[in-house]
């Protein structure tokens, strides 16, 4: 039976393995934000095995709680001591022996939940084929995940497994570094009675199956999933109102005097004495209060369960927790590539919006912009100008549209900070597995906007076609690492399509044609140099129009540049065109001519040196986006150790 159906973790599942006794305690945590303190030297303590629930109303810090355990990074300074079998949770720990599961389930909505987990174990560990068939086959199995298996995960756009299912599948992938401590965001937020009954009562069968410690925060949980828990913490305004057995929750209201009511949920009791929205602050003080006297008193009697765990935290707190288990091997930093390369490969082919939707939308905005130009596949005199501005449009609309890139690796980018955090891969991987799947897209990118809209509709000088399509994907790849700097830079996407727009326009105004290069005062000038699309067209310009020859002028030795448009024939316009339509016979004729208007245009070819400049600004862009990335990912900060009062005010208070 599975926990579809409303059934148990399959017990003693040795695929899973079973940890090694484990102690996770926090002691005197407090979150301080600009002077307020959200949460006040909150202690505790969970064994392997047991679950930990963390009540409170609506703003009580329960989030900010599970914020300081999982080492994220926020808006205020944290203190107090997080620690695992005595030792300091730091990142590297953190990374080894915890895993989160968060409120939103964000999962790659393109892959099935097989090989979701499938490459999740083959990201963390270095089984072979069989084995990690054996592990992925067991996770699918007890996390009733038999039925969706190869269903796609889906999101908002796309249809795929159900809000439960998907908690599921985030609790697989998370059981695949085999874990001591889980951490859960809201398990049970968006799943109806029944789904988020079964999922804590599996919840607590695979904190005992597989001796891990499980903490999670929950808002309102009904009385059958309140009484599955082994331990309850109640938090008020960043306070605790109760810590200890959930069981013993009812005796201990009683004791303060306020019995739950017969036939009352408890959780939905207490919840309803500490929240200051439905309770008077008196009354909600007397709660804290009472829990201050109570557990100040009990914490000095040796019989007591609080006494117990302040002895237990003093005992964590000098080192006497115990060792931590030695994680397996992880695979090395190629392997991880490779698997990486090979999930962002299906992705690619799966998810339209990357890749293969911008190559339409580049086909058909490309041919649209050739239509417009028509008369331009004529190497005719008055047309070679326009030449210059549809190359403008052929590059200029691909490059804006990499906007979409922005969004796109934006919300990867979501994921991928999860999966470092969680220790399933380095950053450095990712960038480099998204960087070799880059290079062919950005061909597949240039063949979409050059060949029908270029080639077929503007009759480019064919011979050329690998040349410009080098140029093309040099130029999309540049913008592509504005885009991925830009995604990673900033949290909000729209920001990073604000600031990319800003460095595309830029890029368009200084690249020669808009404003002379000569005539743009300094600092601005420097934009010039440093932005791709000058050196695009010059080069393009080049390499389409130097082995060609244009009708309506002819050679001329007479005339000082060497042709004139008197008497030649072939044009529309021969012989009667004025000088100022007359650019010349020959293809570097026309781009000396066009060049006196746009002097950023030149007979002389400077392929390669444009070239490499563009693929320059493209690494510099893409140095700039690794580096951010790269400590975007690292930006944890750890806990700071308590003052001296505060430990012993903790040692008093658990
Ligand atoms: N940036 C901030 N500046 C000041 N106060 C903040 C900031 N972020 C959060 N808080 C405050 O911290 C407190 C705890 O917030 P937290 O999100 O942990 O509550 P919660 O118990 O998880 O609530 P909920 O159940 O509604 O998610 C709240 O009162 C909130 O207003």
């Amino acid at each position: 039976m599975t926990v579809e159906e409303g059934g148990n973790f399959v017990k003693g599942n040795e695929h899973l393995g079973k940890r090694a006794d484990s102690i996770f305690t926090f002691s005197d945590c407090r979150y301080v934000i600009k002077g307020k303190e959200i949460l006040k030297g909150l202690s505790g303590t969970v064994k392997s095995g047991e679950v930990l629930a963390i009540v409170g109303p609506s703003g009580a810090g329960k989030t900010m709680l599970m914020n300081v355990f999982s080492l994220k990074s926020g808006p205020g300074r944290r203190e107090g001591r997080v620690t695992l079998n005595s030792r300091d949770v730091t990142l590297s720990k953190f990374k080894k022996y915890f895993s989160v599961v968060e409120q939103q389930d964000n999962h790659w909505a393109y892959l099935t939940p097989r090989e979701a987990i499938t490459l999740a174990t083959e990201l963390q560990h270095t089984y072979s084929a069989e084995q990690t068939v054996q592990i992925v086959d067991s996770l699918i199995e007890n996390m009733g995940l038999t039925g969706c298996q190869n269903t796609r995960v889906g999101n908002q756009f796309i249809q795929g497994l159900s809000g439960g299912q998907k908690r599921r599948l985030s609790l697989a992938i998370a059981l695949v570094k085999k874990p001591c401590v889980i951490l859960l965001d809201e398990p049970t937020s968006g799943l109806d009675a029944a789904a988020a009954t079964s999922i804590m009562s599996f919840f607590k069968d695979l904190a005992q199956n597989l001796n891990i410690v499980i903490a999670c925060t929950i808002h309102q949980p009904s009385t059958k999933v309140y009484n599955g828990f082994d331990l309850a913490m109640v938090l008020t305004g960043g306070r605790s109102a109760f810590f200890g057995p959930a069981s013993f929750l009812g005796d201990y209201l009683q004791l303060i005097d306020r019995p739950i009511p017969r036939n009352s949920n408890p959780a939905e009791h207490v919840l309803d004495l500490v929240n200051r929205e439905f309770t008077s602050p008196k009354e909600v003080d007397y709660m804290i209060d009472s829990w201050k006297a109570y557990s100040d008193k009990e914490t000095r009697n040796p019989d007591s369960y609080l006494h117990k765990i302040a002895e237990e935290i003093a005992n964590q707190k000098k080192g006497r927790g115990g060792s931590l288990p030695e994680p397996e091997p992880s695979p090395g930093a190629l392997s991880q590539v490779g698997t990486l390369l090979k999930r962002q490969t299906i992705l690619t082919i799966r998810d339209p919006i990357m890749y293969f939707g911008r190559a339409v939308a580049f086909l058909v905005a490309c041919t649209f912009f050739s239509f417009v130009y028509l008369e331009s596949r004529e190497r005719t005199q008055s047309q070679a100008p326009y030449k210059l501005f549809l190359f403008m449009w052929h590059i200029g609309v691909p490059c804006a549209l990499g906007v979409v890139a922005v969004i796109a690796y934006n919300m990867e980018f979501v994921s991928i900070k999860r999966e470092v955090k969680q220790g399933q891969y380095s950053p450095s991987s990712y960038v480099f597995a998204s960087s070799i799947l880059q290079l062919p897209m950005m061909f597949v990118l240039g063949i979409a906007a050059l060949t029908v809209g270029g080639y077929c509709v503007s009759l480019y000088h064919v011979p050329m076609y690998g040349q410009m399509l080098m140029l093309y994907a040099s130029t999309l790849w540049t913008f592509e690492s504005m885009a991925q700097l830009f995604a990673v830079q900033f949290p909000n996407p729209l920001l990073g399509m604000l600031a990319y727009m800003n460095l595309w326009f830029s890029s368009f105004l200084f690249c020669g044609i808009m404003v002379p290069e000569a005539d743009v005062p300094w600092p601005l000038k420097v934009f010039c140099y440093i932005l791709p699309l000058k050196y695009f067209l010059k080069s393009a310009m080049h390499t389409d129009l130097h082995e060609t020859t244009f009708r309506g002028a002819m050679l001329d030795s007479e005339d000082p540049r060497g042709f004139s448009c008197r008497n030649a024939t072939g044009d529309q316009g021969a012989g009667a065109e004025s000088s100022l339509a007359c650019y010349g016979y020959t293809g570097h004729q026309v781009l000396d001519s066009v060049g006196v208007t746009y002097r950023s245009i030149e007979s002389k070819s400077t392929y390669v040196e444009d070239l490499l400049i563009i693929l320059a600004i493209g690494i510099l862009f893409k140095v700039m986006g690794t580096l951010v990335t790269i400590t975007a990912c690292r930006a944890q900060k750890g806990l700071s150790k308590p003052s001296k009062e505060s430990s012993t005010e903790e040692e008093e208070t658990t």
